[in-house]
């Protein structure tokens, strides 16, 4: 694996905001294979705002985030094979089945046996008995779990989630808790926006706690405490 390879994202002196409008920054990071990295604060901290920036969903204020050492936003097709994204919106076809949706998602991204890698989020996610259902048909929880199976079905290098356990039940939490590491085991990198500090223990080896503007890099036990003190 070469430098590039290993460089999946580098922000420099990065600042996320909306027009000239500072939310949180500055920021130097970069990510690697396997990392995992949790991002913490209050109600309207800027940990969306971040997120979007860091993955090119928006522009910033100022620096930059590059990602795969040469990308900044998501138009090239080498971006979308290696980032998988969920962010905290519902975005569905409302005339395609769960099952389907799934095999759409394996299709387009050329998965090997697309209908086992289907059948296995299907299971994973408990939504055997729904996969003919429509999405306006599915609880809010099961949509949710419908967008997780999406971003885990296809490979990636890098995922990256805004509040994934919004809305699962505790059992699906821990579910999901530990099928993200055993992914970072095997060099999935990740970035997660959480409020669950058992999550965040459970999925992060470090943390970045947004606090006044601030962007903290800090131990995952203090970005728990500190979600504990939201
Ligand atoms: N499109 C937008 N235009 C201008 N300001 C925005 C926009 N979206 C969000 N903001 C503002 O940016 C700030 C940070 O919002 P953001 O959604 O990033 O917070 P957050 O930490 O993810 O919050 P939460 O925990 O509530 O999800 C807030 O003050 C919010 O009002």
């Amino acid at each position: 694996m070469d430098a590039t390879q290993r460089e999946l994202l580098r922000a420099s002196a990065l600042v996320a905001g909306y027009g000239s409008q500072d939310v949180c920054g500055p920021l130097d990071l970069l990510v690697e294979p396997g990392e995992t990295l949790g991002i913490v604060g209050f109600n309207a901290a800027g940990k969306s705002t971040l997120l979007r920036t860091l993955v090119g969903y928006q522009e910033p204020v100022s620096g930059q985030s590059v990602i795969l050492g040469a990308f900044t936003d998501d138009s090239s097709f080498i971006y979308r094979k290696a980032v998988s994204v969920v962010f905290d919106e519902d975005a569905f076809f409302p005339s395609l089945s769960v099952e389907e949706h799934l095999q759409l998602i394996a299709g387009g991204h050329g998965v090997p046996q697309p209908q086992a890698a289907v059948d296995h989020e299907l299971i994973f996610f408990d939504l055997e008995t729904a996969r003919t259902e429509y999405p306006h048909r599915l609880s809010s929880g099961q949509r949710r779990r419908l967008l997780l199976a999406a971003s885990l079905l296809r490979p990636c290098s890098l995922l990256v989630l805004d509040e994934p356990e919004q809305r699962l039940d505790p059992v699906m939490r821990a579910a999901l808790a530990t099928r993200l590491r055993e992914l970072a085991d095997a060099g999935t990198a990740l970035l997660v926006v959480t409020h669950d500090p058992v999550f965040l223990a459970s999925v992060a080896d470090s943390v970045l706690l947004i606090s006044n503007g601030q962007i903290i890099p800090t131990s995952v036990a203090e970005g728990a405490a500190a979600i504990g003190r939201a």
